[in-house]
């Protein structure tokens, strides 16, 4: 490589990410939010695999382009999935909160995920993401076996709503900067955390004003 390539490519790291976890978990509508900023909640199955590609600015000037993989959530018998794994710099296991079989079922990715980084040069950082805090009050998955989870399987730890927006751009730029060494600052990961949402919700038939917070999460019921 050339001085110049080497340059270039210091100037602008390429990361892959790869987002693996059951089907309507979330992964395409966090890749969505990260990646264009936008939601939709009608559910459509990815088939195979779908490709994003995002490029942000850490702080430092680093530029780091981050070629995002959102796996189907189909594919976790397919012989393919060893190879849309393999080179990942990050690996995010999603889940849903309040589906307890989806965190369950991780156990499977992460062995699937385990099994490719055994045949690799490069050991992808591993990331547990519980999606869809903005349904807090539906939540299944107790926040201790996801902490469980985490110091089990040495993963960093995310909460977050593809809905809201909620830590969404943390969760993904906190990755990257961990990745590259740079750390982020008390007022960049506010920053990042981004959503400050209130709700307006009827309760009518609980009078009560309620207030549902969740770890790491701005988001609360109003009434
Ligand atoms: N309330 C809520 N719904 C969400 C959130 N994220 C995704 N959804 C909804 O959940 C459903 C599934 O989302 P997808 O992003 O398609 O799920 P997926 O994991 O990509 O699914 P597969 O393509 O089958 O692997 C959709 O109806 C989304 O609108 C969230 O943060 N909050």
């Amino acid at each position: 490589m050339s001085d110049s390539e080497s340059e270039d490519e210091g100037a602008n790291r390429q990361l892959k990410f790869v987002l693996l976890g059951d089907g309507a978990s979330g992964k395409t509508s966090l890749a969505t939010r990260f990646v264009h900023d936008s939601f939709g909640k009608q559910y459509k199955q990815t088939i195979g695999l779908d490709f994003f590609l995002k490029r942000i600015t850490l702080p430092g000037n680093i530029n780091v382009t981050l070629h995002v993989w959102d796996i189907g959530g189909q594919t976790i018998g397919s012989k393919m999935l060893d190879k849309y794994i393999y080179g990942a710099q990050a690996i995010l296991l999603v889940y849903d909160v309040t589906n307890q079989q989806s965190f369950e079922n991780l156990e499977n990715w992460h062995n699937v995920v385990k099994k490719v980084n055994e045949e690799s040069e490069t050991q992808p950082r591993v990331a547990l993401v519980g999606n869809k805090i903005d349904l807090e009050h539906m939540r299944t998955v107790k926040i201790d076996k996801h902490l469980q989870f985490c110091q089990e399987s040495h993963s960093s730890s995310h909460f977050v709503s593809a809905k809201t927006g909620d830590s969404v751009f943390l969760c993904f730029q906190g990755i990257a900067a961990n990745l590259v060494d740079v750390k982020l600052n008390r007022a960049e990961i506010e920053q990042l955390q981004n959503v400050v949402r209130a709700d307006i919700v009827n309760y009518s038939q609980e009078p009560e004003t309620r207030s549902v917070h969740s770890p790491r999460s701005s988001m609360c019921t109003i009434q």
